[in-house]
């Protein structure tokens, strides 16, 4: 098993101003599988994928990645973790505005001994012709294509996606989505995806649904529905 998280809690706050965010969640994910995390706002979602992504820590439980329990590990190593396994792709993009878009990839390439081809991934994202514009000169589909890029230039194993579709209107969500399903079937890269849009379901091996930080309901499908297929 890939993943493994188990009994995972967390707060913020102290005393009266306590806010239990997560409850004893536990879940699994094999290796190489798209898993969506689904629920209303403020049911934790986020949280949850901080403390896989390590930016944040736990209250208590366990995290468990490729055999690594991430919940012991020293900064250091943590931060070893973070740059050789994760990728993150944010809502709102996290470029850096005063670098290209071959620029903001190259940042990242350059953790990684274990790169894609920068003008493969160009390419395949279609940035090849905006290589050389800044991010203020591009529309939010195409920053959230070099956030991708950024993110899959090192190779992670891990994938996490943050709303990745929430600033992009449905053609362009669509696109997007397209890319991850094809970065998960070409580089079998195990990808979650929080989200509030519920069609996105359809195209992962695992559904969770959180509810007041407690998982409500888990859903698994072995043969998720194509991306393209989705109606955003
Ligand atoms: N750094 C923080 N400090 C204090 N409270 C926080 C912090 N991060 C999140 N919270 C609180 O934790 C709760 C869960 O937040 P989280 O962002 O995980 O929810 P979410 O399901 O992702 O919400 P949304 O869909 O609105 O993004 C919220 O009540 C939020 O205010």
């Amino acid at each position: 098993m890939y993943i493994k998280i188990t009994d995972i809690s967390k707060s913020y706050g102290t005393k009266e101003n306590r806010n239990q965010v997560l409850s004893r969640v536990s879940m699994e994910l094999e290796e190489g599988k798209i898993c969506v995390i689904l629920g209303a706002s403020g049911s934790g979602k986020s949280t949850l994928l901080h403390l896989i992504g390590a930016l944040e820590t736990a209250d208590s439980g366990q995290i468990q990645i490729g055999g690594q329990e991430i919940t012991k590990m020293p900064e250091e190593k943590l931060s070893d973790y973070r740059r050789d396994f994760l990728g993150f792709v944010f809502q709102f993009y996290n470029l850096v505005q005063d670098l290209t878009v071959q620029e903001n990839i190259e940042v990242c390439r350059y953790l990684t001994e274990d790169s894609l081809d920068l003008e493969e991934l160009l390419r395949v994202l279609g940035l090849s012709k905006h290589r050389d514009k800044f991010p203020a000169q591009l529309s939010g589909g195409q920053q959230q294509r070099c956030s991708l890029a950024r993110a899959l230039v090192k190779n992670p194993k891990l994938l996490l996606c943050d709303e990745p579709t929430g600033a992009l209107d449905s053609k362009t969500a669509g696109e997007l989505l397209i890319l991850l399903e094809q970065i998960n079937q070409q580089y079998k890269t195990t990808i979650f995806i929080v989200t509030h849009n519920e069609e996105i379901r359809k195209m992962a091996h695992k559904i969770i649904y959180l509810k007041d930080g407690m998982i409500s309901k888990t859903e698994t499908c072995e043969h998720p529905a194509s991306a393209a297929s989705l109606c955003l």
